[in-house]
């Protein structure tokens, strides 16, 4: 791809509960009563922001360049996935401009631990903490979120071209 002006990416990322105690949301390991079933550490959050960034490149999605049936990834810290994502990135001739997420979550209280997950995640995208925005919402008790099943997160992002006049803001 020739690198030019901006690129728009979305990404969606669901996990279902089951046993353990904690999650890790945003770089974050939060304790919980249940822990997230995945072939990673399951964090849904860098997930859908992987998955943001790789659609915003046309690079498809995470699950095609880690595949979860590869022993590879078992267990994987999802920060070194979505670092590789976005050495990507980079090398097809863009960086972040800006970057906004939202989890659905019934529960845990995720207010505590955003402003950790945004340094984290900045971090890994190579911007500062004022480019990144993370959010949370409870889904009011309505479907899989709101029962407490699992939790979904959502990620927009707006890559701008390396050495583009225009930066976008
Ligand atoms: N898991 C969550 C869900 C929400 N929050 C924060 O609570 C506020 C109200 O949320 P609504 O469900 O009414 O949208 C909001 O400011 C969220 O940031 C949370 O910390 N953890
Ligand atoms: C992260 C990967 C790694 O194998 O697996 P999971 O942790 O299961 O997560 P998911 O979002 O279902 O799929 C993407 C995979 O790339």
């Amino acid at each position: 791809m020739t690198a030019s002006g901006l690129r728009i990416g979305h990404g969606f990322d669901v996990h279902r509960f089951g046993e353990g105690d904690h999650l890790m949301i945003g770089g974050v390991r939060i304790p919980f009563d249940h822990a997230f079933i995945a072939h990673s550490d399951g964090d849904v959050l860098l997930h859908a922001i992987s998955d943001a960034l790789l659609g915003a490149c046309a690079l498809g999605d995470i699950g095609h360049h880690f595949p979860d049936t590869d022993p590879a990834w078992r267990g994987a810290d999802s920060r070194d996935l979505l670092r590789q994502v976005m050495t990507s990135v980079a090398e097809q001739g863009y960086r972040v401009a800006n970057l906004d997420a939202t989890l659905m979550a019934q529960a845990p209280k995720m207010a505590p631990h955003l402003a950790a997950m945004r340094e984290y995640i900045a971090d890994d995208l190579r911007v500062p903490m004022e480019a990144i925005n993370v959010k949370a919402t409870t889904t009011e008790r309505l479907g899989f979120t709101g029962r407490g099943e699992g939790i979904a997160a959502e990620a927009v992002v707006l890559l701008v071209s390396v050495g583009e006049a225009n930066d976008a803001r």
